[in-house]
């Protein structure tokens, strides 16, 4: 449908670390004003040390901060507002009283209110064993730690009276829309449907009989709609944005950041966050096979208008530099030396920026990997002469490189017509050390993209519509 002469998108990413909110021009598909909070919603998990949850009204309280960033004369033209979001992860909440709408600074904004903690896509508590006495899903796409169905499934083995408290489920991004909506049934794409398991992506549908046969809560499962589909209307003004703008149903961080580029169907685009993906674009009319293959570290996962991309996505990117960052944070602290995180980011960066060169290894999969959940990191082939802070900053950059590289191998790329890679993530364009180690791998000509790119693909499939 057209958008109105001198109407704005509002293009959102709730992603792992941060959100992001971008103003974009349809016409020229400009972006003309960009803003982006930390969400700092990180809780220690209730399920133990492996759990990964974040708190729903940080996420909210940095997403509301966000918007009131924007010009509001500015914000007054929105009519179209597409969402994505950090896909797999799962909360609940209670129909009618997920929020309430309250007048912040003579703004309307929302705040959470019957919501769970939303248990994220690095949740690590559904264990190998655990997964597999789950029944196999009857989709191309595996069942993993940290995917809304295993989520759930594990609170009814293991706090069946935790799920009684909640009518309602979504990822973080589908909660968004919700709430702006005012849905009486949770709306959710089907990128993020896949990205729960036990949807099968040709038919579109939860794998409904399994499910019902082992108990599952069905009715937690949201209605799935094509991506790129309008899932409502804002219900009130929010934050100087008026009333019944149109909302899209939520996508995936990852496919947006795909389509934010606009790409060629010969680039692969090379994403860096929190996580890391590098992913291509499969030929229309490609199926994936019917069942699963766990081992394999590419998988396929729907895009837009019935196309899959196929992707290599690591639990291992832009968290494992963090995780870094914090280990000397602590030591320095420890040393009595403390120092702010953003003043060791830089001079990380700029250390391993010192060092062209490193025998020094490390493997960076902290996280482990979907394929080989019990992976874990280590550091090798270390003598006297590689002890700087830059030779172990640089083989950090280049272990979280060298790992998806060994996900999805440049002469797969090749074999699949990829003639160039399109960079992307706030955690790439902030490190020149892992742009160079990426220059550095992978044989192809590298060009970059903005810190924000999955916000600007939400807006861009919104204009697109
Ligand atoms: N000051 C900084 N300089 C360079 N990189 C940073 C800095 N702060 C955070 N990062 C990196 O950015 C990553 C988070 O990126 P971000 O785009 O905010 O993630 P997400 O989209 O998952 O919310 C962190 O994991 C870290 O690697
Ligand atoms: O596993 C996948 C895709 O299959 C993920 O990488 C997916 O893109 C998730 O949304 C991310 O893990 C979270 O995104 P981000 O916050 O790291 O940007």
């Amino acid at each position: 449908m057209e958008l109105q002469e001198g109407a704005l998108v509002l293009g959102i990413d709730v992603g792992t670390s941060s959100v992001k909110a971008v103003l974009v021009e349809p016409v020229s598909r400009e972006v003309q004003h960009s803003h982006s909070r930390d969400t700092r919603a990180g809780l220690q998990g209730e399920s133990g040390a492996q759990g990964k949850e974040q708190d729903v009204h940080q996420i909210i309280r940095a997403l509301n901060d966000c918007l009131t960033a924007l010009p509001r004369d500015r914000l007054r033209k929105v009519s179209r507002i597409g969402v994505s979001g950090q896909m797999h992860g799962v909360l609940f909440w209670r129909t009618n009283q997920g929020c309430q709408w309250i007048n912040s600074e003579n703004l309307r904004v929302f705040e959470p209110r019957e919501v769970s903690r939303l248990v994220t896509w690095e949740d690590g508590r559904c264990t190998t064993d655990f997964l597999s006495s789950l029944p196999p899903p009857q989709s191309h796409l595996n069942v993993a730690s940290g995917f809304g169905c295993a989520t759930i499934f594990w609170y009814l083995k293991n706090r069946p009276d935790f799920l009684q408290q909640y009518d309602a489920a979504g990822t973080i991004q589908d909660y968004v829309v919700s709430m702006l909506c005012g849905l009486q049934k949770p709306l959710m794409s089907v990128q993020n449907a896949a990205s729960w398991g036990y949807f099968h992506t040709r038919t579109k549908t939860w794998n409904m009989d399994i499910l019902q046969e082992w108990g599952f809560p069905v009715p937690l499962l949201p209605t799935v709609l094509d991506a790129g589909s309008i899932a409502g209307k804002t219900s009130y003004d929010w934050c100087g944005i008026p009333q019944g703008a149109e909302v899209g149903v939520a996508l995936g961080d990852f496919q947006c950041s795909v389509y934010s580029t606009l790409s060629e169907s010969t680039d692969a685009v090379l994403n860096i966050s929190t996580s890391a993906q590098l992913t291509y674009s499969m030929p229309e009319g490609f199926q994936p096979e019917d069942h699963p293959s766990p081992a394999e570290a590419v998988t396929y996962f729907p895009y837009f208008k019935d196309r899959y991309l196929a992707v290599a996505a690591s639990l291992n990117g832009g968290n494992v530099f963090a995780a870094f960052v914090t280990m000397l944070a602590q030591w320095t602290a420890e040393l009595d030396l403390e120092t702010s995180d953003s003043n060791i980011y830089s001079r990380v960066i700029s250390a391993a920026l010192s060092v062209n060169d490193t025998h020094l290894s490390i493997c960076p999969t902290l996280f482990g990997e979907r394929h080989s959940p019990e992976s874990r990191a280590s550091v090798s082939d270390l003598t006297s002469a590689d002890l700087s802070l830059g030779h172990v900053a640089r083989a950090l950059c280049r272990g979280i490189i060298e790992n998806l590289h060994s996900m999805l191998p440049s002469q797969r790329l090749k074999e699949s017509g990829i003639k160039r890679i399109i960079g992307s993530g706030s955690a790439l364009a902030r490190n020149a050390a892992l742009k160079q180690e990426v220059e550095r791998l992978f044989p192809f000509p590298i060009v970059y993209g903005k810190d924000v790119d999955s916000a600007v693909g939400a807006a861009m499939v919104m204009v697109d519509q």
